[in-house]
């Protein structure tokens, strides 16, 4: 299995067949006051479908990552970094080799509650045609 077999399924520059990759733009408003007491997860935890997701690393905490052991942690603040969250996509072609990022986003720590979040996803997905099953050199093992 070449280098760039799992690569090769995911569209990029050069992408020749349809695709759903798309960016999303959002401002998350600070939370009312009286919402506070009462929000936790301001979208549940997930992971993404395609096959990965790139944000730019911003300031106000509330993407949070599953670890291993099954602990939630915030994703730190590191400027001008990129965040990748792995999709399903890259699960499903790696043959679990690779794990969908599980995420979500929480309310803000107290001190950050009044700040606006802005978040920058892009979601880049796999060609549509592609069928979605573990890469065959995986399950050879002739990578
Ligand atoms: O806003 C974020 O930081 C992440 C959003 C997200 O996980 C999603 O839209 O799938
Ligand atoms: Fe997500």
């Amino acid at each position: 299995m070449s280098d760039e077999a799992l690569w090769e399924k995911i569209p990029g520059k050069n992408a020749i067949l349809p695709h759903s990759s798309y960016c999303r733009f959002q401002v998350y408003h600070p939370l009312r006051e009286e919402d506070r007491a009462t929000t936790e997860n301001i979208l549940p935890n997930h992971t993404d479908h395609g096959a990965t997701t790139f944000l730019p690393s911003q300031p106000v905490s509330c993407l949070q990552i599953l670890g291993k052991d099954q602990k939630w942690r915030w994703v730190p603040y590191r400027k001008g970094a990129l965040v990748c969250n792995l999709g399903d996509v890259m699960e499903i072609l790696s043959g679990g080799i690779l794990k969908a990022t599980r995420h979500r986003v929480c309310k803000p720590p107290a001190d950050q509650q009044a700040y606006e979040r802005v978040s920058v996803c892009s979601f880049n997905h796999a060609d549509q045609e592609l069928v979605l099953e573990p890469l065959k050199g995986l399950l050879t093992g002739s990578r």
